[in-house]
């Protein structure tokens, strides 16, 4: 926003009547010139306000500071302004002390504010006066003046007062000589710029939309620097100022302008030039008064939209937030000293302690242990403030001590991020070693896991303790309880979850462990069935269940476990060794194994005698009723394959497990279904049937023997030719070359592989002169009729039929194994176990390829 002092200052540099004033006065002095000085001093006491009447007046704020009670009186009884709302101004003047203050409020205003004894030069105002202008809706407040000689280096009123001017007026005059322009602390730039920055702190908050005018009046102008020059001295003092000004937070980059506008004008020297003082001072009136002059100082933009009948409250709370505000209480000129000096001194100090400690932040940042950061730390403060000290303790104590104590806080702040940066590494650090410490730990058989994890961690507590002890600095608040709290916190968690695998691991090897117990038990068991058979593997059972429940015991201890999660892992444990039982079960009760245990069985009845030694049948034997005893025992087995009995005859109780959402214990009992025990019923008979006659069949073979007597006949009707033989060496020769290797054949016991190889060579010969001969008698015929047909038509090639049905055989025979291994899988067998299936019906396939030969 543009300074309104810009088209201010080109105005009046056009203005006449405010830069030429002095010079005329000087052209032409007013002493020299007594018509016209007579005819203006009749002007202006025509203008200005009878000194007799005697407006009512207001001690608003007393040299105790204290604030009156009456304002709202005066406002309504004397001034009369109470309904006046918004249509009122208020404005103050601020200047050294006698400085005619007073003297040119009394002109403008017609006020009759007390004016010094020119004899005395005392001060004539304290604390701060109101009253109103004669004839105009305008209060007016004259300030004590500053750099008082009564208040000594007490500047604390000052300082309060005129803050109090800025913010509730909409014009402040600044008033001065022409000769303290351009001082700082005659100018009251010092003053001001306390005032600026307080306003800044209490005020700031209205930027843009609350403005002050700032009415620089430059008393005693001789004339010899033009008002231009003055003003911008002045402006330059300002904004130097303002740039010093230490700004509150989001207003670092406000400007003056945005609260302040300036107007400078000049009036001439009151003694030696009195009708041009007179004059002027007129013409000043009038910007107060004329609201169509050019420079009419009451705009609206100045408002500060208090209606009268408030104005009492409000400025009354202004009044007391300035009284409450701290940064006001600045008394001396040697605390202002103290203050410039230690800031500066702690600011060099700073430089070099920030130097020294950025190095931590790089490796901090990257997550790294910094190496003796508490000595480090230390030893940077110590210096910096060592430093300070040196130089510092020559000022004021108290302001001394104050810097100190903040630059001590300063150096901790910063120092506290690489504080809480190494408290967040070693958090890591320690997790991490207890990590890993653990693994390892694990790692060593028969480790305990519950001592080793409370070891482990109170070392990882305890790194992590010495670390955080050894950056925490005296004097400084700083905590790491809360780290601590957080990585004791972690740390748990992180046992929770070893623990939680570990006993994974401990269960899955107990599991292992009752199988491998249960799995040859129980597959002997079932090999050998009989009504004791789930007698037995329920005594299995429950022996592994109780070793592994004692080994769990065992183990559970170490893992340090409450009583209901050892509760818990026991009935777990329980279930998964009946789901393991059953499953072993299920797996030897496919299809073809339960076959295969069945024929067994009815094979070990059948074909054996009383010694368990093989049965060879005679044709006397009586095949009948042993076979027929031997079937109805072998399937009376089916019924006991079908449903797990849980009595166990050692403890003769029944075995039972409490069933949940996944595990039903009722269900899990039941083996084979009635239409798969009907299934192996059948195929059992068909298996057994085959059996009988095959027993049949080798009674026939042995009745088909050649009798002895046939021998003896042989040996004597072929006697004759036996000598003729042995005694021809041809007959011999022939007779050892064709019986020598059939010998061998005989011996090798090969013979009857070659009498086949023969046959079928044989048969082959005879099929190919058949061929031969049918080419020869029917020449073929012109289409060909498929090989399959010819064989069904009967076209008695019993070779190639011959074929045919070996192939239709091996058709059935994969049709069976095919049909046996999917009853086995729909049956429950082991899912991923396949190949045993497989591999049992190929000894299945054997145990039947034994029987068919
Ligand atoms: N040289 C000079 N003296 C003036 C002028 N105006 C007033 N005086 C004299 O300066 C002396 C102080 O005048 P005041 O009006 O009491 O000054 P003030 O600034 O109000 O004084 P305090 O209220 O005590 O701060 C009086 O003797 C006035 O006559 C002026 O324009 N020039």
């Amino acid at each position: 926003m543009d300074i309104d002092i810009v088209p201010d200052i080109d105005h009046h540099t056009e203005d006449q009547d405010e830069y030429t004033a002095p010079t005329h006065a000087m052209d032409t002095p007013p002493h020299s010139d007594k018509a016209l000085g007579a005819g203006i001093r009749a002007a202006a006491e025509a203008t200005a306000p009878s000194s007799k009447e005697l407006l009512p007046r207001l001690h608003l704020i007393d040299d105790e500071k204290r604030f009156s009670d009456e304002l709202s009186t005066y406002i309504s009884d004397k001034w009369h302004l109470k309904n006046a709302g918004f249509n009122y101004n208020l404005a103050a003047i601020f200047g050294s002390q006698s400085t005619g203050k007073s003297t040119l409020l009394n002109r403008l205003f017609g006020t009759n504010f007390d004016v010094m004894n020119e004899t005395a030069r005392m001060q004539t105002t304290k604390g701060i006066w109101i009253s109103q202008g004669i004839d105009m809706k305008v209060l007016i407040m004259d300030v004590e003046g500053t750099d008082g000689r009564e208040r000594g280096e007490d500047q604390d009123f000052e300082r309060k007062s005129a803050l109090f001017s800025v913010a509730t007026s909409e014009v402040l005059i600044v008033n001065m000589w022409e000769h303290q322009v351009g001082l700082y602390n005659g100018a009251n730039m010092g003053l001001l710029k306390t005032v600026f920055e307080v306003n800044l702190q209490l005020f700031g908050g209205n930027r843009g939309k609350e403005k002050t005018l700032l009415l620089f009046v430059i008393r005693d102008h001789v004339g010899s620097t033009p008002l231009a020059n003055l003003s911008s001295t002045l402006m330059a003092d300002l904004e130097r100022i303002w740039i010093g000004l230490s700004k509150p937070e989001g207003l670092e980059d406000c400007k003056i302008s945005d609260y302040f506008d300036f107007m400078f004008t000049t009036l001439p020297h009151k003694l030696l030039q009195p009708e041009q003082f007179e004059i002027e001072t007129q013409k000043l009136r009038n910007r107060f008064i004329d609201s169509k002059d050019p420079n009419y100082v009451f705009q609206p933009q100045y408002s500060k939209r208090v209606p009268a009948d408030g104005l009492h409250v409000y400025a009354g709370a202004i009044w007391e937030k300035i009284m409450t505000n701290k940064d006001l209480d600045l008394p001396t000129q040697q605390e202002l000293l103290a203050q410039f000096r230690c800031e500066e001194i702690a600011n060099a100090a700073f430089v070099v302690f920030k130097d020294q400690i950025k190095e931590f932040r790089h490796p901090i940042e990257a997550g790294q242990l910094v190496e003796d950061l508490g000595p480090k730390m230390k030893q940077a403060r110590d210096v910096a403030i060592k430093s300070f000290d040196k130089d510092a303790s020559r000022y004021l104590p108290a302001v001394y001590q104050r810097k100190r104590t903040e630059m001590l806080t300063k150096a901790n702040s910063m120092l506290e991020s690489y504080f809480v940066g190494q408290l967040k590494n070693l958090h890591k650090k320690a997790v991490s070693n207890f990590a890993i410490q653990l693994q390892q730990a694990l790692k060593v058989e028969g480790t305990e896991f519950g001592k080793v994890a409370a070891k482990t961690k109170k070392e990882a507590v305890d790194f992590f303790l010495k670390g955080a002890k050894a950056i925490k600095l005296s004097e400084t608040d700083w905590e790491y309880e809360e780290e601590l709290y957080q990585l004791e916190h972690d740390l748990e968690e992180l046992t929770i979850v070893q623990r939680e695998k570990e006993l994974t691991k401990m269960l899955t090897g107990l599991e292992k462990l009752i199988k491998k117990e249960l799995d040859e038990p129980v597959k002997l068991a079932l090999d050998q069935p009989g009504p004791d058979m789930w007698g037995r593997i329920m005594t299995i059972y429950r022996r592994t269940s109780e070793d592994a429940e004692l080994l769990l015991k065992k183990k559970a201890r170490t893992f340090e476990l409450t009583e209901e999660e050892e509760k818990q892992l026991l009935l777990n444990l329980k279930r998964q060794s009946w789901v393991l039982l059953t499953m072993k079960v299920q797996e030897e009760s496919v299809d073809g194994l339960i076959l295969y245990k069945l024929l067994n069985r009815f094979e070990e009845k059948f074909q054996r005698d009383s010694h368990g030694l093989p049965r060879v049948w005679n044709p006397t034997d009586d095949i009948d009723t042993p076979f027929r005893n031997a079937r109805e025992e072998t399937v009376e087995l089916i019924p006991l394959y079908a449903k797990i009995s849980t009595l166990d005859p050692v403890t003769d109780t029944h075995l039972t497990l409490e069933s949940s959402d996944d595990f039903d214990f009722g269900q899990s009992l039941q083996v084979l279904s009635e239409t798969r025990q009907q299934e192996l019923t059948t195929q059992f008979k068909r298996k057994a049937d085959a059996s009988y006659v095959e027993a049949k069949r080798s009674i026939v073979a042995t009745q088909a023997k050649i009798p002895y007597w046939v021998g003896v006949a042989l040996i004597v009707l072929g006697w004759n030719e036996f000598v003729t033989l042995i005694t021809s060496p041809l007959y011999l020769s022939l007779t050892m070359m064709l019986g020598l290797p059939l010998g061998a054949l005989w011996y090798l016991g090969m013979l009857d592989l070659v009498q086949s190889m023969a046959w079928k060579a044989y048969g082959h010969a005879v099929v190919m002169g058949r061929e031969k001969l049918r080419d020869v008698v029917h020449p073929p015929e012109p289409v060909p009729v498929p090989a399959i047909q010819q064989g069904y038509t009967g076209s008695g090639r019993s070779g190639e039929f011959e074929d045919q049905q070996q192939q239709q055989q091996d058709r059935m025979s994969l049709h069976h194994r095919q049909s046996a291994r999917s009853l086995s899988q729909g049956a429950g067998g082991v899912p991923g176990r396949p190949s045993m299936d497989e591999d049992r019906g190929i000894e299945l396939d054997a145990f039947e390829n034994k029987k068919t030969l």
